[in-house]
């Protein structure tokens, strides 16, 4: 499980580990940690050119204590200072080891590696205008650039970008991962992570992680597994009311996405032409209503009276239940209804549940998955670039195995079945629509090639080659 802390919890693991010693021993150890990386990636520091962007707290002083480190081991090392109150020590270390400090940003166009080193955890807004200019800078440049704990300009608690900020190939991140690296739209900023670990003192003081992400060995171990005693029954019913004559290719995936991700047996319910097409692509589909261990309802289903009667029919006997694309714009307008509920709204549903706007939701993914959790007592699953997992308790988890090339059309139709699947196998709402997540992120990255998750590589996939990757996904965890 990757776990990512907060400012506060980061600013107590500082206190607990000695921050502001004579001699900034925490400073100097994730300083070091940051010219490793950078040492990396320079490929030989000798004769290299590196500049420093360096604001007035304690990142700067980070940033100047990894150029020193730098500078001894034979780099040219620039430090454009943006305040006349740079970090006293780091500066003085700097010099010392040979490297120069100035404000001509005629240095960054041959530089060979540029450390984003202007605001961390102390940062409050978007990128100031003199900093956001010699960012420009630097990113028109062939330079690598490596943010130091956040990249600059992304709210590191949040993943916010309220204005300009740093777009990193590589962040650097000290003693613990932050919410901001790991929720877009400040993910998209960070690059690759790597965290430098500031030992037991601040690990200790750091208390209960404020987001996590699932990796493959826990999602593996959540997973229901069939065993002797296994029969359809046992291994989970789920009942499937999507589709309508208008979408009838919701009610197919749907039904797809929940066989494939590992339920017993599925029952679908819906009118006649819907049904006469998920009986011809899922023979092994049971039409028809009866017991289920958990429901699907939404996808497809219309907004009209009897996609309402629909909704609450199903919801009406308490049982867990995925409420997906139409079921939750019909939920918005109900008083609160029946069992435990996971709601998987895109940015726009979530905005049409919480009566926000749409853009502030994609800005605020983290603030607004919890406030519809709680405003609805159900986990809610806001989709997007990354998927964010809120409870009504304050529980989040984020998802970043998917690509880009999973907005597609009916691909939020297949993981609305995949998690009625694992909640039908008898997981609890949290975690079948966080390790529903993974799974169709993961299905999505091995149907289009994309391996990295950028979207740069790969190609495109339909709802459908989902279906196809499920089950491969789910051999490659065992
Ligand atoms: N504590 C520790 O022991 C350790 C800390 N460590 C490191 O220190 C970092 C935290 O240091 P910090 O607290 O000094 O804050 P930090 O993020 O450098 O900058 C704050 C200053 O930036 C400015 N500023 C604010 N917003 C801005 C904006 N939008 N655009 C431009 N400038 C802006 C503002 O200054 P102002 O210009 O307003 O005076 C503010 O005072 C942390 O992220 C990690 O890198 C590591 O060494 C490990 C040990
Ligand atoms: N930029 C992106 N990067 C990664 N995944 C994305 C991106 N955009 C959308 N997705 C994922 O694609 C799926 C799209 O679902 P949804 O919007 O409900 O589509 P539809 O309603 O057409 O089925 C969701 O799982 C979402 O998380
Ligand atoms: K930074």
């Amino acid at each position: 499980m990757r776990q990512a802390h907060g400012v506060g919890a980061v600013r107590a693991g500082d206190a607990a580990a000695g921050a502001g010693l004579p001699g900034d021993p925490l400073m100097l150890r994730a300083a070091h940690g940051l010219a490793r990386t950078c040492a990396l990636l320079l490929d030989g520091t000798y004769g290299s050119r590196v500049v420093l962007l360096v604001g007035s707290g304690g990142n700067g002083g980070d940033a100047l204590h990894a150029g020193a480190a730098l500078a001894l081991r034979g780099a040219r090392v620039d430090a454009l200072l943006l305040t006349d109150r740079p970090h006293a020590g780091g500066l003085a270390a700097l010099r010392a080891a040979g490297g120069r400090a100035g404000s001509d940003a005629a240095v960054l166009d041959d530089a060979d590696l540029v450390i984003d080193g202007i605001v961390g955890i102390g940062g409050r807004g978007g990128l100031r205008e003199d900093a956001a200019r010699l960012v420009a800078h630097a990113e028109a440049t062939a330079a690598t650039l490596v943010a130091v704990d956040v990249p600059s300009g992304v709210d590191a608690g949040t993943g916010e970008v309220p204005g300009a900020a740093v777009h990193a190939d590589v962040t650097v991140t000290f003693g613990a991962l932050k919410p901001g690296l790991l929720v877009d739209p400040g993910a998209g900023c960070a690059g690759v992570v790597e965290l430098v670990d500031l030992g037991p003192a601040f690990d200790a003081a750091l208390g209960a992680p404020e987001v996590e992400a699932l990796e493959a060995a826990d999602v593996a171990a959540l997973l229901p597994a069939p065993t002797a005693e296994s029969d359809k029954y046992r291994r989970g019913v789920v009942g499937v009311a999507a589709g309508s004559d208008a979408y009838t290719g919701a009610a197919v995936l749907a039904v797809g996405g929940a066989l494939r991700a590992g339920a017993g047996m599925v029952r679908y319910s819906g009118p006649d032409l819907p049904t006469a097409l998920v009986r011809r692509r899922w023979p092994e589909a049971v039409v028809g209503e009866g017991r289920v261990q958990a429901h699907v309802v939404g996808p497809g289903l219309g907004t009209d009276d009897a996609g309402l009667v629909r909704l609450r029919r199903v919801l009406g006997d308490g049982l867990p239940a995925v409420v997906d694309a139409d079921g939750l714009t019909l939920l918005a307008g109900e008083p609160p209804l029946g069992g435990p509920l996971v709601l998987t709204p895109h940015a726009g549903e979530a905005a049409r549940l919480l009566g926000a706007d749409r853009a502030d939701v994609e800005a605020r993914r983290l603030e607004h998955a919890q406030r519809a959790a709680r405003a609805y007592d159900a986990v809610v699953l806001l989709k997007g670039s990354t998927t964010v997992v809120a409870a009504p308790d304050g529980r989040v988890r984020v998802n970043a195995t998917g690509t880009p090339w999973l907005a597609t059309a009916g691909s939020g139709d297949v993981l609305s079945g995949v998690v009625g699947a694992l909640l039908g196998g008898g997981l609890d709402p949290f975690d079948a629509a966080s390790a529903g997540a993974w799974l169709h992120g993961a299905a999505g990255r091995l149907a289009s090639g994309d391996e990295d998750g950028t979207g740069l590589a790969g190609g495109p996939v339909v709802a459908e080659d989902l279906l196809d990757a499920l089950p491969r996904v789910r051999r490659d965890l065992a």
